[in-house]
């Protein structure tokens, strides 16, 4: 069994203390590797190695050397793609075919398209009149933020961490990673493949362990780094929110939802079942895009139940290997007792289970896996907490409405922001819709379909900032005026 180590100024480097904790692989239970746990002498030795590296010859490089050098670090994932693959599938227990047609692939775009867009985003440039009559002309440069931190989770891995170290790498800046305790692994191989493609020790740095009074809390807490970007539970980000206001750093925040699917009775049905069966249950329902909260036109309600009942009983629930499967574990035992707790809470408040509701019956060999039943239930109150609190588990609530306004009210109804999905073949509709629901992303008849250009993140409670496209690079770069008087 190897283990983790940080990666920290080109170098893997264990703990000074000694303090390891086990990975868990999430299928079976078993210790897939022991994991160094980072102090405050790891972290301040990360955090300086990409302060220094600012300085060298990374921030000399011109921008089409750097972004040639992301472009191997691209060619690099992908010529070491089943190594990801197996890495990513150990630590989440999600399906082979799953990770292989998104996670994996995403790993690598997000450095090209970055590296790409970079080159190709203009600044602006103002010419203004001066009382002399000679003029002046301002111009802005983008310039580097500096040293971020980069704070991810397990749900998806190398997909949303690169989605982070991507653009910033691209815009100059040298980072510090700490992945999620849950799923270290695909964060540190980078390491090796950031070598091979050239990018400079000191550039890209992981320190690994947990949140609060460790790795996590050291890095947000260190006065030397810049700016801090996060994706995961909402209350985690108000923690790091306020130790980054010490020192006026600045955050991209993608945090919780608790999204809402609408489905009109002008849908169609197929699409609808097909679009609302991903959003529940893909990844084992761990998206934060994925949809919790159902609502269907009362006209077609009994139908839709039915059919996304039988969808999701027709799901094959196995391990990464198994070619047929497409639904994973919870990416732990403690995650599991989570959503567990909610399967309990909506049967207390009298809910209708539909289907689900527990534990599948497992092989011998797979018992101390983190599996759980996929689910839907019916009849809930709208203030039942399995209505209103994020769960992160494979499984959804549906309630029917009568009107267009009850079931924008109703998507609007909680303090998060994140997502939506709108099934409906009335384009009049789709775009009222859109329109008036309080969300960063609409999708309207698709879910998950993303363009990396487009701007990504959430409103309310689920986020601050956008990224993706340009929002990357303002997220991650200063912008600065020069001002010249001709
Ligand atoms: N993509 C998403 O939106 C995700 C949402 N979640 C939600 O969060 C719930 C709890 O899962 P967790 O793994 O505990 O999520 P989390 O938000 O606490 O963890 C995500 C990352 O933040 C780090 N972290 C935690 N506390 C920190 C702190 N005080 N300072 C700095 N870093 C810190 C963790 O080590 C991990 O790398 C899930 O049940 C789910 O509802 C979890 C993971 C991803
Ligand atoms: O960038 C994407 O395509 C996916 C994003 C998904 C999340 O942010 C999430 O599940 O947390």
């Amino acid at each position: 069994m190897n283990d983790i180590k940080h990666y920290i100024n080109g170098q893997y480097v264990g703990s000074a203390s000694g303090k390891l904790f086990d990975n868990i692989n999430p299928a079976n239970g078993r210790v897939i590797s022991k994991v160094h746990e980072a102090g405050r002498e790891e972290v301040d030795a990360a955090v300086q190695a990409a302060k220094a590296a600012l300085r060298g010859p990374w921030g000399k490089m011109t921008l089409e050397q750097r972004t040639q050098i992301l472009h191997k670090v691209a060619d690099g994932i992908n010529a070491r793609f089943d190594e990801f693959l197996e890495a990513e599938c150990l630590d989440t227990g999600k399906p082979k075919s799953l990770a292989s047609h998104i996670d994996i692939p995403r790993g690598a775009a997000n450095f090209k398209v970055f590296a790409d867009m970079i080159k190709n985003v203009p600044t602006e440039s103002f010419e203004m009149p001066t009382p002399d009559g000679t003029g002046a002309l301002n111009y802005a440069v983008r310039r580097p933020k500096g040293v971020i931190g980069v704070i991810s989770p397990w749900n998806l891995p190398l997909l949303l961490m690169t989605w982070k170290v991507g653009p910033a790498l691209a815009c100059g800046n040298t980072v510090v990673v700490k992945p999620s305790e849950e799923t270290p692994t695909t964060t540190a191989l980078l390491g090796e493949v950031m070598k091979d493609a050239g990018v400079p020790d000191g550039v890209y740095n992981v320190v690994h362990g947990f949140g609060g009074d460790s790795a996590g809390a050291f890095l947000t807490e260190h006065p030397d780094v810049d700016g801090f970007t996060f994706t995961g539970e909402t209350g985690t980000g108000e923690v790091i929110m306020k130790a980054a206001a010490r020192g006026i750093r600045d955050i991209s925040l993608e945090l919780g939802g608790k999204n809402a699917g609408l489905v009109f009775a002008d849908c169609d049905m197929d699409k609808a079942i097909e679009g609302t069966m991903r959003s529940a249950f893909a990844n084992c329902g761990q998206v934060c895009l994925g949809t919790e909260r159902v609502y269907v036109e009362r006209a077609i309600f009994d139908e839709f139940v039915t059919r996304l009942k039988a969808a999701a009983e027709g799901l094959k629930i196995g391990p990464p290997d198994d070619s047929e499967a497409n639904m994973g574990p919870l990416v732990s035992l403690k995650h599991r007792e989570k959503v567990l707790s909610y399967y309990q809470k909506a049967v207390d408040d009298g809910a209708t289970v539909v289907t689900g509701g527990g534990v599948p019956d497992m092989p011998a060999e797979l018992a101390g896996g983190a599996w759980v039943q996929p689910t839907i239930w019916t009849g809930l109150a709208d203030d039942s907490a399995v209505v209103t609190d994020e769960i992160f588990g494979p499984c959804c609530h549906i309630r029917p409405f009568d009107t267009e306004e009850e079931a924008i009210e109703l998507a609007n109804s909680l303090p998060y922001g994140l997502a939506s999905a709108v099934w409906t073949e009335n384009v009049s509709r789709a775009h009222r819709v859109a329109g008036q629901i309080e969300a960063g992303i609409v999708w309207v008849n698709s879910w998950f379909l993303r363009d990396l250009r487009t701007p990504f993140g959430g409103s309310k409670q689920s986020g601050v900032g956008r990224e993706g496209g340009v929002h990357s690079l303002e997220f991650y770069t200063e912008m600065k005026n020069v001002c010249i008087k001709l």
